[in-house]
């Protein structure tokens, strides 16, 4: 299959990138990631979550981030809105997508959002519905699609089957989440062709974690397969709390500049989104987990001397 011109690149790290950071990121540090993402030029960031602060206290502050971010024309903020509960606080926040999280692995599901699958569907109708009622955008993810730290395996069909019941809620756009990193490309490619088998690709989106360095790997055989919109973290930030040993999202850097040298257009700064990258990186006194990042700031410094 062709390789598509242009792709969507979906920005998590503010989101997926700092909810598991243990120590608290004040608010105006979350607020300043975002707004120097929207001004890299992302067309979706994942800005905030709206979940239960006793099991993920990093979001907490989710309603002040909205509130405070400068908002770019032509930008999609997104939250995670796992219930009613959720939704609400997204509607008084006016994000402009919400983004419904199941899995398909039972035994993470029960683990992330306390309940089984089935009955995350059943929960997520309501949510489903006031989305659309009020014209917000509705995301559905699907954790585990590829490898559950629990179950292990992940049959195909349980994407599927997850997959055709989120777009039959009436979602816009569905991700399909590599949460621990595990997969590879030719399991990639095959489970990215069953579920574009029942869901227009166009509304496909690929969420890989890089525990394993598979990510880049598993984007190409996801390009190769059709899929045209990504996930990913500046400086490669984040994991997810209930997938113990998860590392972070593919580093946005690193998709950047692979799809800069397939001539992939994305319409986002890179140089910007590298210098953004070391700056969260620094602050919160970790190495940057991005290889293009590191690269690229390393050579700019190599000028500079
Ligand atoms: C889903 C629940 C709430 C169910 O939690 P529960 O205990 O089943 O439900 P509950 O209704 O009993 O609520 C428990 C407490 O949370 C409160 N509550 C209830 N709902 C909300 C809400 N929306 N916002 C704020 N507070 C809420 C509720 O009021 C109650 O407070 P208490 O009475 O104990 O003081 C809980 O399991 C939860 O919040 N889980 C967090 C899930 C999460 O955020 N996980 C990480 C994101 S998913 C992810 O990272 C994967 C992804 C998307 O990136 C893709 C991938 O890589 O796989």
């Amino acid at each position: 299959m062709a390789l598509p011109d242009k792709v969507k690149i979906v920005e998590v790290g503010p989101r997926d990138g700092l909810q598991n950071e243990k120590e608290f990121v004040p608010t105006d540090i979350k607020v300043a990631l975002v707004n120097q993402l929207s001004d890299a030029g992302f067309l979706n960031i994942e800005a905030t979550s709206f979940v239960s602060p006793k099991w993920v206290p990093q979001m907490a502050d989710g309603a002040q981030v909205m509130e405070a971010i400068k908002r770019r024309e032509g930008t999609v903020y997104s939250v995670l809105t796992p219930n009613m509960r959720g939704f609400e606080g997204a509607l008084a926040a006016r994000a402009d997508e919400v983004v419904i999280f199941g899995a398909a692995s039972e035994a993470f599901s029960h683990k992330n959002i306390n309940c089984s699958i089935d009955e995350s569907i059943d929960r997520f109708e309501p949510v489903a519905r006031a989305a659309k009622e009020a014209g917000i955008r509705l995301r559905g993810s699907i954790s585990c699609a590829l490898g559950c730290p629990y179950q292990g395996e992940v049959p195909v069909e349980s994407v599927v089957h997850v997959a055709q019941r989120l777009i039959a809620l009436g979602c816009d756009e569905i991700d399909v989440a590599d949460t621990i990193g595990v997969a590879t490309a030719s399991q990639v490619y095959r489970v990215m062709s069953a579920v574009t088998e029942k869901v227009d690709p166009r509304q496909v989106s690929g969420h890989f974690h890089d525990t394993y360095g598979q990510a880049l790997a598993n984007i190409y055989a996801s390009l190769q397969a059709g899929i045209s919109i990504f996930h990913s973290s500046v400086a490669g930030l984040g994991g997810c709390p209930y997938a113990k040993g998860a590392t972070g999202n593919v580093a946005t850097e690193d998709v950047l500049y692979m799809l800069q040298g397939m001539g992939i257009e994305t319409g986002i700064d890179l140089d910007a989104v590298i210098t953004t990258g070391q700056w969260i990186s620094d602050y919160l006194k970790r190495p940057n987990a991005s290889r293009a990042g590191k690269a690229l700031v390393n050579k700019r410094a190599a000028v500079c001397a």
